[in-house]
């Protein structure tokens, strides 16, 4: 019997652990974003702490390797593969916004393809898509027409690029386009 309960709670704790769920928890915008060494994160949250939205972070099933040199490894064979790698990350009721500002970093000029997993999942018809893509002086390169291309019906605007974790005016620069979307006084 302690053997049955010990199996089942191992079970049972895994099982929900294998997703995260995540709801909206008030107004129609969401600020969600892949960040594997944390620089989008941290735009991600500056983003937040100027307009106060909902925040998720897309978390793959198996994520990639703390190691650079596996990651970019990793990274590389994902993309030649045309993966799609299963995430963790699920959001409940998508169609309860209508706003989605999202953040990922450059990955060879193109979306990271756990992104590509996140749009494939999700209908963004008719939604707004406000991208923010952290690079290592490779700007935005492709990643833009990614997102058209995989949500053809999405009303894709204007993305905003940061070198790496942004420097001392990212605060500033922040503010001064999500103005002009609209988003912040
Ligand atoms: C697999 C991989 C590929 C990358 N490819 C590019 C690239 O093509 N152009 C570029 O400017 N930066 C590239 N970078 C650098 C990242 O975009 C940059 O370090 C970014 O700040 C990482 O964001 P993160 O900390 O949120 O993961 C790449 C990084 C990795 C790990």
């Amino acid at each position: 019997m302690k053997q049955f309960i010990l199996i089942m709670s191992v079970l049972l704790g895994w099982a929900f652990q294998s997703e995260n769920i995540y709801v909206q928890t008030g107004g129609r915008t969401l600020i969600v974003y892949f960040s594997e060494g944390g620089n989008t994160r941290g735009i991600a949250e500056e983003i937040q702490s100027q307009i106060g939205a909902d925040l998720v972070e897309i978390e793959m099933e198996e994520p990639y390797s703390d190691s650079y040199s596996v990651l970019l490894e990793q990274a590389e064979q994902d993309l030649l593969a045309n993966a799609r790698p299963a995430l963790r990350t699920r959001i409940e009721n998508m169609e309860a916004y209508d706003t989605i500002l999202l953040g990922y970093p450059n990955w060879y000029a193109i979306l990271p393809m756990p992104v590509y997993t996140f749009l494939e999942s999700y209908d963004f018809d008719g939604k707004r898509i406000i991208p923010f893509c952290s690079h290592g002086n490779g700007m935005m390169g492709e990643t833009v027409s990614n997102i058209c291309k995989t949500c053809p019906y999405a009303d894709v605007r204007e993305a905003r690029s940061v070198t790496y974790s942004g420097g001392p005016s990212l605060s500033e620069e922040i503010h001064t386009w999500l103005a002009r979307h609209g988003l912040v006084e």
